[in-house]
């Protein structure tokens, strides 16, 4: 019974091995195949630790998915809101220790605010209060049988056990920061204390540096793109100056005008503004289309008779601005930085999962582009401290993108220019997103709604490059808004080809879904193809540079990928091998996030729990991976549903547990014992099959 007991499975189950796939050999013939699917929809895995296996657990109506239309009918209002979406509302409360000692105080034993800090001083206290050390496991720890991590001195691998007879700093701890940087900024509120402490004769506790680490450190881990309080201030209080944004915003103001004067329709003068700069063109009606007439190369000689009017207008906006020596404008069109995409491999933006500690994992395996979580304008413009925390920058990043949602020019051209003034040098490209699909995000008209609003999203384009000055802007976009009606075709030839005339190095990154498709069906591929020659002809008629395209959607191995690169025309992977990755291996990727998730966020009580929120975010995703050893043919498809599998050893079935519960055990590896009071709720249910899951 090998390939029979798969064949039995419905369409869209992956061809799990039938020896991984116990259920089917003890009650082959008793049941439907069906049932043992569990899909993450209807029953979720849960790891049983006693039998070391995985069973079913079937979920309340409200949450089950994938359910048919004629099921999906019978359901409450309630149950059918409770199908959609992410799990919205979720708070984190910031973790606390027992003894808040003063950050300050803790790092270099002074405080400024001396006996008025709100925080705590008393170091001793601290300490009598804190609880154990963790111990944070090296990689020669780790193992695929229980307890998966061996901790010296416990026996059991038990991460951080409160024995409380022992002193809270415990010496056989190691802080993964102090190892890797030769001084951790906690100082003594770290939870790795034993690591770079010492015990004075009279007993006072001091903290070690490593002064050849530090300096090494410096350069290698010094992460970039820190916006400082006063910057935010200035936000918040609206007093940011943007003078090329006012500028242009201006210049649009006065267009419009202009045309009002003249008695011509509001729609018809965007239109010829927009028409009147290389690159962009005006708003065609939804159905249309995107005539080459309007848009910005073919200003010279083909425009409609409107059009034709703004040209004295354009020539003097260009010229005036290709002129002007203004301090705050260091750029001339020309001047763009060039980016090198060829042959790059490019990891998409990704909301919640794609953070810096991420990134820099992936990096570390091959991502030479990498592009920070989606923001929003509005956002960055009113000073928001989680906002501009999305712009941080791991220095091993060698090329990496800022990426911004909006809805118009007159928040997205200042933001561009605040980006490029306050991340000088850090940012390589700002990236516009054309494909968020959320309605939070659409309904205010951002995201993949610009698709549907050609003259609005080159008013945009223009603005923003401006702003940039040197940095060039890319886009990513969806193929459309509406199932059946692609419009990237026709968008971005004259996006792409029209940035290329003015010698920016464009890039377009097109996800092959509509916006109503979000993440269910797979991407179409023949649809990125007919983008990419549309694209490249443009290019070859009007004698352009080639741009990069990047495809995306659904390529879930390399030889996947590959197929798909070489029929399509899109750049972008260099990898070729399948890896049938093992679970320590796996497990071994886990340590490496927590150790770049402590660096980030810190290795104080909060970093470690903000640290653990982010690594159970990524376990979410990750317990839905089949490794490729266990399939009867390759290539893995993403969309395939996985059937009750358990593992080839008993860590592989711990890593495919759909149970949040479990996702915490296995942070508690790392991240020592999760505190009572902390528990934690997947943003995005476990449902990458008609989830709201990506901005794009
Ligand atoms: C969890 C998640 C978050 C995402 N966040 C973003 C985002 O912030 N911005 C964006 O442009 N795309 C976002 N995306 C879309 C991805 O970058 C990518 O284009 C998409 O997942 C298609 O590729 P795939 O099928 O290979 O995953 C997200 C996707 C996922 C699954």
């Amino acid at each position: 019974m090998s390939s029979s007991a798969t064949s039995l499975y419905p369409a869209g189950t992956a061809p799990v091995k039938a020896e991984y796939v116990p259920l089917i050999e003890a009650r082959f013939r008793l049941l439907k195949p069906a049932i043992y699917l569990d899909s993450s929809f209807q029953r979720r895995k849960v790891y049983n630790p006693k039998s070391m296996t995985l069973r079913l657990k079937r979920e309340p109506t409200a949450l089950r998915r994938n359910l048919s239309a004629a099921e999906r009918r019978k359901l409450s209002k309630e149950e059918k809101k409770a199908q959609r979406g992410s799990n919205k509302g979720r708070r984190w409360a910031k973790m606390r220790d027992e003894v808040d000692l003063c950050w300050r105080f803790a790092g270099s034993g002074k405080c400024d605010f001396g006996s008025e800090c709100r925080l705590s001083h008393d170091i001793q206290a601290y300490l009598d209060a804190k609880p154990r050390d963790i111990i944070f496991p090296s990689a020669s720890m780790l193992s695929n049988e229980p307890p998966f991590v061996s901790l010296p001195g416990t026996g059991t691998g038990a991460n951080g056990t409160e024995r409380s007879e022992e002193p809270s700093v415990d010496p056989t701890s190691r802080c993964p920061v102090f190892e890797a940087t030769g001084a951790c900024r906690l100082g003594l509120k770290c939870r790795f204390l034993g690591g770079h402490v010492y015990k004075a004769e009279d007993g006072t506790v001091a903290l070690v540096e490593d002064e050849d680490k530090k300096a090494v450190a410096l350069i290698a881990n010094t992460e970039l793109n820190f916006v400082s309080p006063a910057t935010l201030k200035l936000l918040r209080a609206k007093k940011y100056p943007t003078p090329v944004s006012d500028d242009y915003l201006q210049e649009l103001k006065a267009t419009a005008e202009e045309r009002e004067g003249k008695g011509i329709s509001t729609e018809t003068k965007i239109a010829a503004t927009i028409a009147a700069t290389p690159g962009v063109g005006p708003e065609p009606s939804v159905e249309s289309n995107i005539s080459d007439s309007v848009w910005p190369h073919s200003v010279s000689g083909s425009l409609p008779s409107v059009a034709t009017e703004a040209a004295p207008t354009k020539l003097s906006l260009d010229e005036s601005h290709a002129q002007a020596d203004l301090p705050d404008v260091p750029f001339r069109f020309s001047e763009k930085r060039r980016l090198n995409w060829l042959n790059k491999t490019y990891l998409g933006p990704l909301t919640t999962v794609g953070n810096l500690p991420f990134r820099r994992l992936c990096v570390s395996f091959g991502a030479d582009i990498t592009c920070g979580e989606m923001g929003l304008a509005t956002s960055f413009l009113s000073g928001s401290k989680e906002e501009w925390s999305l712009v941080r920058r791991h220095p091993s990043e060698t090329m990496f993108g800022v990426q911004v949602a909006g809805n118009k020019p007159t928040s997205l051209a200042p933001t561009a220019e605040v980006l490029a003034k306050e991340c000088n040098g850090g940012i390589d490209f700002v990236d516009l997103n054309c494909g968020c699909p959320i309605d939070l995000v659409f309904r205010t008209g951002s995201g993949s709604a610009l698709l549907d609003a050609a003259g609005k999203l080159g008013k945009i384009l223009v603005g923003m490059n401006r702003a940039l000055g040197e940095i060039p802007l890319t886009i990513k976009m969806r193929t459309g808004v509406k199932e059946g009606r692609n419009n990237a075709h026709k968008l971005m030839p004259r996006i792409g080809a029209g940035m290329e005339c003015r010698r920016h190095d464009a890039r377009t990154q097109l996800h092959g879904r509509t916006r109503q498709q979000r993440y269910t069906k797979l991407a179409d591929w023949e649809y990125i193809k007919e983008c990419v020659q549309a694209v490249r002809a443009r290019e070859a008629d009007e004698d352009l540079p080639r741009i990069p395209i990047f495809g995306g959607g659904d390529a879930f191995s390399a030889q996947d990928y590959w197929s798909k690169v070489e029929s399509s025309g899109v750049d972008g992977i260099k990898e070729r091998r399948e890896w049938d990755i093992s679970s320590r291996e796996r497990l071994e990727l886990i340590r490496k996030y927590a150790e770049f998730g402590l660096d980030h966020f810190g290795t104080d009580t909060a970093g470690v729990n903000t640290t653990r929120r982010y690594l159970c975010e990524a376990l979410s995703f990750q317990y839905r991976y089949i490794p490729i050893g266990l399939l009867e043919h390759l290539p893995p498809r993403i969309n395939d549903r996985a059937p009750l599998f358990r593992g080839r050893d008993q860590l592989e079935t711990l890593l495919s547990s759909g149970d949040s519960r479990d996702w915490v055990k296995i942070s508690e590896m790392f991240l020592g014992p999760a505190p009572e009071s902390w528990t934690f709720t997947p943003k995005h249910k476990s449902n990458a099959v008609g989830g709201d899951e990506g901005q794009g």
